[in-house]
């Protein structure tokens, strides 16, 4: 392979449980407040199988409205400066989004020590080298934990809303990355935390799809298309002469 298409929250730096803590907040504040005014009981958010089968991977408001219709819940979509009190899928989507800014803000960003150092050899061998992440906070998170000198392209939760890039699980946003460094799907390898990720790897017939498992969910990765899963990227590197 040479070329290596890499996720950003959770493989290179340590903010997945960040997002996954912000939603939780969000979505176990509107359920709640809901289902007092419709007199339902109050189901909380599970913010390790509800984030990793719905939210996980996906763009921001792709995991409003996925995670609500798990739920059964339809919200009118609004519109995207929408404030987060609004009922609608920009509101709650605005909500997490302010929520996500504290707490990065709050407990700071840092990166993966073996993934950093993956990432580093692999330039050094030649490697092209990409960021592949849902997040529109991509940039500011990779300038945050200092690794953004460290890719030649970055296709994020921006270029995609500008380019008309569906979300994974789709492939889109890997296929734009490969295209971009001027490699066929079949010669690069995704590296993905994200069950929406990997599926995506697979959908766009990438050579080598690499699952990260950092919250022990290492069957469910292979399932939904990993063709190896690895703890941290620093394995990887082990045993290298
Ligand atoms: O809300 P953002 O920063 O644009 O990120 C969108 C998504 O980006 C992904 O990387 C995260 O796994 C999701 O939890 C997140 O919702």
């Amino acid at each position: 392979m040479r070329t290596c298409l890499f996720d950003l929250d959770g493989v290179l730096t340590r903010t997945a449980t960040v997002h996954a803590a912000a939603w939780k907040e969000t979505f176990d504040d509107y359920l709640r407040e809901r289902a007092a005014r419709l007199g339902e009981s109050f189901r909380p958010f599970d913010g390790v199988r509800d984030y990793d089968a719905y939210v996980d991977g996906r763009p921001r408001a792709d995991g409003v409205r996925t995670f609500l219709a798990a739920r059964g819940i339809a919200l009118p979509e609004g519109a995207a400066d929408d404030p987060p009190e609004r009922e609608s899928v920009h509101g709650l989507a605005n909500r997490k989004n302010a929520l996500l800014l504290r707490l990065l803000r709050e407990r700071g960003v840092t990166a993966y020590e073996g993934s950093v150092a993956y990432v580093r050899a692999a330039r050094d061998a030649g490697v092209r080298r990409a960021v592949v992440s849902s997040s529109a906070n991509c940039q500011e998170v990779l300038a945050a934990a200092g690794i953004e000198e460290l890719f030649e392209v970055r296709i994020d939760g921006h270029t995609a809303e500008r380019d008309g890039l569906r979300g994974k699980p789709a492939p889109d946003s890997y296929l734009a990355a490969a295209r971009a460094l001027g490699a066929a799907p079949g010669d690069a390898a995704v590296f993905e935390d994200a069950l929406a990720g990997v599926a995506a790897g697979r959908a766009g017939a990438f050579g080598y799809v690499v699952g990260v498992d950092r919250a022990g969910q290492a069957d469910e990765l292979r399932a939904h298309g990993a063709d190896a899963v690895v703890g941290d990227l620093g394995e990887l590197l082990e045993g290298r002469t």
